[in-house]
C-alpha cells in the first residue's frame, strides 16, 4: 500500500502523480481501471475533473439530508471510496450503512485499505460494506441514499435506463439518487467552448498536450458523456419525479434526482 496522507477534508489518499499517458505511446490502448490507474488514481481525478473536490465533499452534506434511518447509502462505482468516506464522516441518521460496489479488482483492493486507513483516523463512522461486483447485476436493498459519482458515462448507453429503473425502485421515501458526468452539449458553440475549457483545466493542472491528446483518445471508446437534457429525460422516464442540478463547473455537473 503506498504511503498515505490526508486532504483537507481528511480523506486518506495516495499522492503518487499521474503520468500514465506521459511517453508517446506507439498504439494508445483503451482506459481501464486497472493497477496502473489505481496506483494515480487520486490525483488523475482531482487534475482532471474540475470541481471534482467540492462535489465529493457536497455530496456527503448533501447525502445527510436525504439519508434515512436504518437505511443502505449506495456508492456505486465507488473507485476508491472517495464518496463513501464523505458518507461515512456526514452522514448521522440512526442505523445507516453504506455500500461500495465497483466491477475493477484492484480498485476494490486499494478501496478497502483506504477505509481501513479512515477507520484508524475517526471515531463513529458508519459501518461499510465494499463489495466487487457488477453494478448492473447487483440486488439493490432499500436504499435512501443512491451516488452514481462519474460511474454512469462509463455504462453502455443502452443499459443506462434498465440501472436507473432498478435504482428509482430501491429508493425510500425521501431519498435521493445523486448523479454526477462529464456533459456533451448539443449547442456546437457551446460544446466546443467547454470542451477547450477543459482542456485549459488541464493545462493548468501540469498536463502536457501529448498526455491530453492520449488521455482523450484513451477514454473516447469507454466513456460516453450525455447531455443535461438527455440526462433529464432519462431520469424521468426511470420513474424520477424531479430533476435538480446543484453544480456544474465547466463540461462536469452534479444532479439531484428525486424518487
Ligand atoms: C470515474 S470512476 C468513479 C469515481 C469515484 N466514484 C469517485 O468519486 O472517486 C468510475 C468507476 O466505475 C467503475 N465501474 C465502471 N463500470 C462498472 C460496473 N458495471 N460495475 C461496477 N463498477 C463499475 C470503474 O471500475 C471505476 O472505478
Ligand atoms: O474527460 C477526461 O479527460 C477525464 O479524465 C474524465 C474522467 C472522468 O470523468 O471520470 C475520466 C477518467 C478518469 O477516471 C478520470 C476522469
Amino acid at each position: 500500500m503506498p504511503a498515505l496522507s490526508t486532504d483537507t477534508a481528511g480523506t486518506a489518499v495516495s499522492k503518487e502523480p499521474d503520468r500514465i499517458f506521459a511517453q508517446p505511446l506507439a498504439q494508445v490502448p483503451d482506459f481501464a481501471f486497472n493497477e496502473d490507474v489505481v496506483r494515480v488514481f487520486p490525483d488523475m481525478i482531482k487534475r482532471s475533473v474540475p470541481g471534482y473536490p467540492t462535489i465529493v465533499e457536497n455530496l456527503g452534506v448533501l447525502a445527510a439530508q436525504f439519508a434515512q434511518p436504518d437505511s443502505v447509502l449506495y456508492d456505486l462505482g465507488a473507485s476508491l471510496g472517495a464518496v463513501t468516506q464523505a458518507l461515512r464522516r456526514h452522514v448521522r441518521s440512526d442505523g445507516c450503512r453504506v455500500i461500495a460496489v465497483d466491477n475493477s479488482a484492484a480498485m476494490v483492493e486499494r478501496c478497502r485499505e483506504y477505509l481501513n486507513a479512515q477507520n484508524s483516523m475517526f471515531q463513529e463512522l458508519l459501518p461499510v460494506e465494499v463489495i466487487e461486483g457488477d453494478i448492473l447485476a447487483l440486488e439493490f436493498q432499500p436504499a435512501s441514499v443512491v451516488a452514481l459519482n462519474f460511474t454512469l458515462q462509463f455504462i453502455a448507453p443502452e443499459q443506462r435506463t434498465a440501472l436507473l429503473s432498478r435504482i428509482r425502485q430501491s429508493l425510500l421515501p425521501g431519498g435521493a439518487l445523486i448523479l454526477s458526468e462529464k456533459l456533451r452539449f448539443n449547442d456546437a458553440e457551446e460544446h466546443a467552448l467547454l470542451t477547450d475549457l477543459h482542456v485549459a483545466f488541464k493545462r493548468a493542472n501540469g498536463y502536457s498536450e501529448l498526455e491530453i491528446a492520449q488521455k482523450r483518445s484513451a477514454i473516447e471508446n469507454v466513456m460516453k458523456p450525455d447531455s443535461l437534457e438527455e440526462h433529464r429525460e432519462r431520469l424521468l422516464a426511470a420513474g424520477f419525479s424531479k430533476v435538480v442540478p446543484w453544480f456544474q463547473c465547466l463540461n462536469f455537473a452534479s444532479l439531484i434526482a428525486l424518487p
